[in-house]
């Protein structure tokens, strides 16, 4: 068999095609959704991310701010421009790039976004609330992952969902949000033992670890769904996957590529969540 690649840039770009639309009839009500993404210091990866969200703003009538402040910015002075923003009401959605400067604790920072402003999905009531499974703003990568797994057509429910990573932007909300699709969810990480026994049972398998070309075919049941939500940049300058996507390809039914995978649906769901928090925060 050889997997279908499910293009994450072409399902990305019809939900942007459909917040456009969206977005169009807002304004015609008057209301402007507006993302502002906050950056310190001068990651080059992270500037690269940061484009990426503006140009995606900018496709779908997003209005979009960046803060940039230096490295040395104090965490008092960050908690102050997250003040601002949480009263301003032309601002929707606040976006504090992660990771932040080692002397910044990002859990404070965090905090201190409004949750209805929270389009990262990283607040406590947030990630509280989806626990519950509450409606809430859903974290942008793992919702990510859902919407595509739906496009291949499985149905998740009472499959086997295996997920490897238990980090709390990616493998911990992705395991809840399969099980509230009804998956059977088993969560490996760093630590698992035998780690091929269970992903070898995987109907759907989401790769999750940040460490490039660890996943291979030995890993993978033949005619899985394959979701690799690795981004890790190699030596080359290369942009790789945590999966071997020659290997896996051959023998999964579906199989993410990265780049033009997870990523571009990241970015689709934070704009979903902008264009959701205004509506919510204009009572539109
Ligand atoms: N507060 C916060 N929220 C985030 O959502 C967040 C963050 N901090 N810190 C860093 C990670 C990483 N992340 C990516 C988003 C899109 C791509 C993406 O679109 N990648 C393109 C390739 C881009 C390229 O070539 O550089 C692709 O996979 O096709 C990648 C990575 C969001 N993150």
């Amino acid at each position: 068999m050889t997997a279908t690649i499910l293009q994450g840039k072409e399902v990305a770009k019809s939900i942007r095609e459909e917040l456009a639309v969206e977005v169009a009839e807002l304004k015609k009500q008057g209301l402007v959704p507006g993302l502002t993404v906050v950056l310190v210091g001068d990651d080059p990866a992270s500037h690269s991310y940061v484009r990426g969200k503006s140009k995606g703003c900018e496709e779908v009538g997003i209005r979009s701010e960046l803060i940039l402040k230096e490295a040395s910015t104090t965490e008092e002075e960050l908690l102050g421009i997250i003040r601002d923003l949480n009263e301003n009401p032309n601002v929707h959605g606040i976006l504090v790039q992660l990771p932040l400067p080692a002397h910044i604790s990002e859990k404070a920072v965090i905090a201190a976004i409004h949750p209805e402003k929270d389009v990262d999905g990283f607040h406590p009531i947030n990630v509280g609330n989806m626990v519950l499974g509450n409606e809430t703003l859903l974290p942008c990568t793992p919702h990510g992952v859902i919407e595509l797994i739906k496009r291949t057509g499985t149905e998740i429910s009472g499959k086997h969902a295996v997920v490897i990573g238990r980090s709390n932007i990616v493998g911990k909300p992705v395991s809840l949000l399969l099980q509230q699709e009804n998956a059977t969810v088993t969560m490996c990480h760093s630590r698992t033992q035998n780690l091929e026994e269970f992903t070898t049972k995987a109907d759907i398998l989401v790769v999750a670890t940040g460490r490039a070309h660890m996943i291979g075919k030995e890993h993978v049941k033949p005619g899985a769904v394959v979701i690799d939500v690795g981004v890790n940049r190699i030596d080359s300058g290369k942009l790789v996957g945590d999966v071997k996507f020659d290997e896996v390809q051959e023998i999964a039914s579906f199989l993410t590529p990265v780049p033009g995978g997870v990523g571009p649906m990241t970015i689709t769901m934070l704009l979903k969540n902008t264009v959701v928090a205004a509506r919510k925060q204009a009572q539109l």
